[in-house]
């Protein structure tokens, strides 16, 4: 496939970076957004015809170079055993793990339920317009496991899921060690069908300190990594928030790494080692601004792209729902006319 995200991703030189951005099959888009009058999240996520439309969606109205699966990262969660309400104000576990002593005996993995997705995969693939490269995903263990133990996100905090994993180390390592086999299982299956790349959302990766996440889940991140870069996929690990901690990311771990909005691209790039490429990060709360601003925004990021022509456009964490956009059209429209 001639695709420049691909290219590179192979490390290959283009005359500009690749640009696709998280969450932009979404509320961003007015179709989708047209969409969801009378279809749910739900039920368009797990229509092949609806979920393929949506998926592409973006190729068409934003312009980008790839296309991400429309899913969730809470499919596994359900998989493995937990029940999953999407209600009008968002996704809800009704039982989260954390009211158990011993969670992984509460789970019944259920890999059959995760089934609909490939056929969601091969109906995009039948329909994708040729050389756009479809993306595959799934939450990374700390992010997954503390959706599992709390439920909700409680504004990101989490306070049950960290209760749990500071004061119960052993239990916390079965419910790690299974969600990176269920990852696993998942990832592959997912390339099985035919995405190109995989991403690893690690969103919540700053809640705990960088040596606990080293020694309690990286583990699990590189279980994942592994078998993923084993079939030749190339694979992208986004840990937001992680801070110093990307100084330990290296090219066993991942072909390229996310980096959010609060590190600067300069500073990611001194401290990661340099064969891994980087993607990101523009703030998405840069596109509230007026177009002028996003230009004045977007034309400091050449010479980064001159020195550094591993790096993947796109932003430091997912489109805000209410981002307008013209302005999310307006930033792929620049980046592909501009001269680099
Ligand atoms: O805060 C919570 O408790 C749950 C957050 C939440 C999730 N799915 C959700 C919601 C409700 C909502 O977004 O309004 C529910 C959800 N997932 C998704 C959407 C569509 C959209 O955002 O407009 C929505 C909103 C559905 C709707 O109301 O229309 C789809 C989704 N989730 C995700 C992806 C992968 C991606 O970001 O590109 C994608 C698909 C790709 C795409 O839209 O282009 C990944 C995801 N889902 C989720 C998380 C964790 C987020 C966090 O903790 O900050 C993450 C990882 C991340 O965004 O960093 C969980």
């Amino acid at each position: 496939m001639k695709s420049i995200l691909l290219d590179t991703l192979r490390g290959e030189t283009t005359p500009r970076p690749p640009v696709w951005f998280m969450r932009q099959a979404g509320r961003v888009l007015p179709n989708y957004n047209k969409l969801k009058e009378s279809h749910s999240f739900r039920e368009m996520m797990a229509n092949p015809n609806l979920a393929a439309e949506v998926t592409l969606m973006p190729i068409a109205d934003l312009g980008v170079d790839a296309a991400i699966l429309f899913s969730d990262i809470l499919v596994i969660p359900n998989a493995m055993g937990m029940e999953l309400k999407w209600t009008d104000s968002g996704p809800v576990f009704p039982t989260p793990l954390s009211n158990f002593s011993s969670p992984v005996e509460h789970l019944k993995e259920n890999p059959q339920k995760l089934e609909y997705i490939y056929d969601v995969i091969d109906e995009i693939l039948r329909r994708r317009p040729q050389n756009v490269p479809l993306i595959g995903f799934c939450g990374a263990p700390l992010t997954t496991m503390c959706y599992m133990l709390q439920g909700v996100s409680s504004n990101g905090n989490f306070p049950d899921a960290m209760k749990f994993l500071f004061s119960n180390k052993t239990e916390s390592k079965k419910l790690i060690d299974a969600i990176a086999d269920f990852s696993v299982h998942y990832a592959l299956k997912q390339i099985e069908h035919g995405v190109e790349v995989f991403q690893l959302f690690e969103t919540h990766a700053g809640l705990i300190p960088t040596e606990m996440y080293m020694e309690l889940f990286m583990p699990a991140v590189e279980k994942v990594g592994k078998a993923v870069r084993a079939t030749g996929t190339p694979f992208i690990f986004f840990p937001k928030g992680f801070s110093t901690g990307f100084k330990a990311i290296t090219p066993d771990l991942c072909d390229f790494v996310s980096i959010d909005w609060q590190m600067p691209l300069a500073d990611a790039r001194e401290m990661i080692h340099p064969e891994v490429g980087l993607q990101g990060n523009i703030d998405p709360r840069l596109l509230y601004a007026p177009q002028e601003v996003i230009a004045v925004e977007l034309e400091k990021l050449k010479p980064f792209f001159r020195s550094n022509p591993k790096w993947i456009l796109n932003l430091g964490h997912g489109f805000l729902p209410d981002i307008p956009y013209e302005n999310a059209r307006f930033t792929v429209d620049w980046v592909k006319s501009t001269k680099w």
